[in-house]
């Protein structure tokens, strides 16, 4: 059976989209077949390669057990490389919003349902900004490479990030080549964690790398940008005493992400959305 993908970024955080409006494409599978089909297709040799996988389906049509409660009539379901399910994808909504505009599906504003809640974004001057609302500030906690710890802050963006301040995020300094995920603390964070690591570059302006929950180090994390937004924020005093927006630049290793966080508490992720190509695969 062959079907359809998209190939797309967002600050080189990449996917592949599997356009599936009526889910009879992908609706059939098992979660093991699906899983499976996530992996082959994410898989940079073998596949068309991506950190995870944006399937767009109709909210009606989506037959998974988590199906959310939702008026919105897409659903992005979103599944990371190694096959796991995540609840959120920053990044992510940019790319898929990208796809149902250059669709026809919808127009410059659209809300769309995800495992974390209905998003909204909005495009503007090339870009696109997603509103994904409140995060959780959950205290703190500790990162490990090698013999080397830190305290990070746990943040939940729908999904959850520890972001830790560091004096360089240098792959040739203590974070190392991030090529294994960095220990955390598995009682704080029974279903894994996405860890970021971060440096301050000036004022309201922070670098960042990160190593994401089921799929590695990526270019880029649109969440994980938005816990370090918000870990640097409140280092900063600026977590209770926000008298007005606050915006944060985010580099991340794909590009600049810019993070707002609004006197109503709420974060806006803003960034680029690219579509690269698309074709069809029995993979
Ligand atoms: N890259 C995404 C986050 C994708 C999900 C994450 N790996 C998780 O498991 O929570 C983003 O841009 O936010």
């Amino acid at each position: 059976m062959t079907y359809t993908f998209l190939k797309g970024h967002g600050t080189e955080n990449d996917f592949v989209l599997l356009p599936d409006l009526d889910g009879s494409v992908h609706g059939a599978l098992s979660a093991d077949e699906m899983a499976d089909r996530v992996r082959a297709l994410c898989d940079r040799r073998a596949g068309i390669g991506g950190d995870g996988i944006l399937r767009v389906v109709r909210t009606s049509a989506y037959t998974g057990e988590d199906r959310p409660v939702s008026d919105a009539e897409w659903f992005m379901d979103y599944r990371n490389a190694d096959g796991t399910l995540a609840e959120m994808c920053g990044n992510g909504t940019r790319v898929f919003a990208e796809y149902l505009r250059a669709a026809g599906l919808a127009g410059d504003e659209v809300t769309f349902a995800t495992r974390a809640g209905d998003k909204t974004l909005r495009a503007a001057d090339g870009l696109w900004t997603a509103d994904l609302g409140s995060p959780k500030l959950l205290g703190t906690t500790q990162v490990t490479v090698d013999h080397h710890f830190w305290p990070a802050c746990n943040v939940d963006m729908g999904n959850p990030h520890a972001a830790a301040e560091v004096d360089s995020i240098d792959p040739h300094g203590p974070i190392g080549d991030l090529y294994d995920s960095p220990v955390y603390d598995e009682a704080v964070y029974p279903h894994g964690v996405n860890v970021e690591f971060f440096e301050r570059v000036g004022e309201r302006h922070v670098s960042m790398r990160v190593f994401e929950r089921g799929a590695g180090e990526t270019r880029s994390c649109g969440t994980g940008a938005c816990a370090v937004m918000v870990a640097a924020a409140e280092a900063d005093g600026l977590a209770i005493a926000r008298d007005a927006d606050v915006t944060y630049r985010v580099d991340v290793p794909g590009g600049t992400l810019h993070v707002t966080w609004t006197t109503d508490d709420r974060i806006l992720l803003t960034g680029p959305a690219v579509l690269v190509g698309e074709g069809t695969t029995s993979l």
